[in-house]
């Protein structure tokens, strides 16, 4: 039902609609964000962004930069394995991720990994409070109302939205301001800087406002989901040692490197050539979507009235979801051991064959299929080949069944507590 009815908007060149109530509860955090856009400005959005996604300079840009701030994340676990400290593994994957996708997005180092910049730290707790507080406005039936009397939840967020336009803005005049100046010598790899050159052709369109919103939808898309997914990977990987065994030494024959190595020769070995040998990990990866899709949940809202290929009537207004977490665990869609943790379904001859989008659906599927979704596996293959080759992974409690918090994206609840011990 779901591959024809994609299909059937792919080949109309529609794109499954946002609808107005989506567009209501994402609006006050992203405005004409990708996320919450509609027509013209979502496919102009969509345009910019998959061109600017596939150019040389901001693939090699990105590439170093999960580079180096993977370099500083190990280094920050290295130092809790000299006492055997416990790591809050889910934390530092998100601070990691945030750097990155700042570094990327603004050309900014927030560095939060090291946390000594206070009104970088307040940017990040507004914005995942944001992140929380919105989800609820799903369920909560009295958010417009306490809206409207500035009260609770709607408060706490009005407030976090302050903190986070106030710091945007403050980024983006920066830039201008740089690139003004800069006019010969401009750093362009940054995304941000990226569009202002467009807006310079294109002012009309390109306010401060648009590209704050439009930031925003790579931060949101791109901090939490990598995080997240690392964080169940390195759960499933601790539940299964011997596929955290068989990861490693793929990592190390792709990149024949020694454990004694340092982090800089380990990087200088991290070669995109030995990233495209790892697929065991590419398999590892999508297998750990699969059971645990970032994006458990995607809702839409119908602009009209439709039916549904199988003759399903909905009405204008109507919420549908596709729901890839129960999608990836069903037993007719993957078969009886669709529950288990099995890389190797994903192989044939060790080679890695990819699914269509519509069977495998933690990325969506047609015209809003993710933009980020090589930029993703990228990063999650560096981060995951650098801190899997130096450590070896043991939950604190064994015993302990993970489960998830109730957020837009897949949270572990009560963080990932671990030990690390140094391979040698
Ligand atoms: C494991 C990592 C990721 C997963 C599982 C994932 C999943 C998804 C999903 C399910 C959607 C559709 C959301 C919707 O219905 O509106 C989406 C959209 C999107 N993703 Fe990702 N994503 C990931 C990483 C990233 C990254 C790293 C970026 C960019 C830096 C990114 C950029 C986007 C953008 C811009 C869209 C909106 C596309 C549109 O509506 O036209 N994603 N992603």
């Amino acid at each position: 039902l779901l591959v024809s009815y994609v299909k059937e908007l792919i080949s109309n060149d529609q794109r499954p609609p946002v609808g107005d109530y989506h567009k209501l509860i994402l609006g006050d955090l992203f405005g004409n964000g990708i996320f919450a856009a509609d027509g013209d400005i979502w496919r102009h959005q969509r345009k910019l962004a998959s061109f600017e996604f596939s150019t040389k300079v901001l693939r090699e840009f990105s590439t170093a930069v999960f580079r180096s701030n993977t370099a500083k994340l190990v280094k920050k676990v290295s130092e809790s394995t000299v006492d055997k400290r416990i790591i809050s593994l889910q934390d530092l994957l998100m601070k990691s991720t945030l750097d990155s996708i700042f570094k990327v997005g603004f050309g900014f180092d927030l560095d939060t990994l090291s946390g000594s910049d206070a009104v970088s730290n307040q940017f990040m707790t507004a914005f995942d409070d944001s992140n929380g507080l919105i989800f609820w406005r799903y369920v909560d039936l009295l958010w417009r109302v306490k809206r409207y009397f500035n009260i609770g939840s709607e408060a706490t967020l009005k407030k976090n939205i302050r903190v986070i336009d106030n710091f945007v803005y403050k980024l983006i005049r920066h830039k201008r301001e740089q690139m003004k100046n800069k006019k010969d010598d401009r750093d362009k790899e940054d995304i941000l800087s990226r569009f202002l050159i467009e807006s310079e052709t294109n002012p009309a369109n390109l306010t401060d406002k648009y590209l704050r919103d439009i930031s925003l939808s790579f931060i949101i898309a791109g901090k939490d989901t990598s995080a997240n997914t690392l964080t169940w990977f390195f759960y499933m990987l601790c539940k299964h040692k011997l596929i955290q065994e068989k990861v490693a030494l793929e990592v190390k024959e792709a990149t024949g490197a020694e454990y004694a190595y340092s982090i800089n020769e380990f990087s200088l070995k991290l070669t995109e050539a030995a990233l495209d040998k790892m697929h065991y990990l590419h398999a590892a990866l999508t297998e750990t979507l699969r059971l645990y899709p970032a994006v458990p949940l995607d809702g839409k809202h119908s602009e009209k009235d439709d039916v549904l290929p199988d003759g399903f009537k909905i009405k204008k207004g109507d919420g549908i979801s596709y729901m890839a977490y129960p999608m990836g665990r069903m037993t007719y869609v993957w078969g009886e051991d669709a529950e288990e943790f099995r890389p190797e379904r994903w192989l044939r001859d060790g080679v890695f064959q990819p699914e269509s989008p519509f069977k495998f659906t933690a990325f969506q599927g047609g015209p809003r299929i993710c933009l980020g979704k090589e930029f993703a596996y990228r990063q999650m293959k560096i981060m995951a080949a650098f801190l899997v080759f130096f450590f070896k992974f043991q939950l604190v409690d064994e015993s302990k069944e993970a489960t998830y918090r109730t957020m837009f994206t897949l949270h572990m609840d009560k963080g990932f507590h671990l030990y690390a011990f140094p391979r040698s």
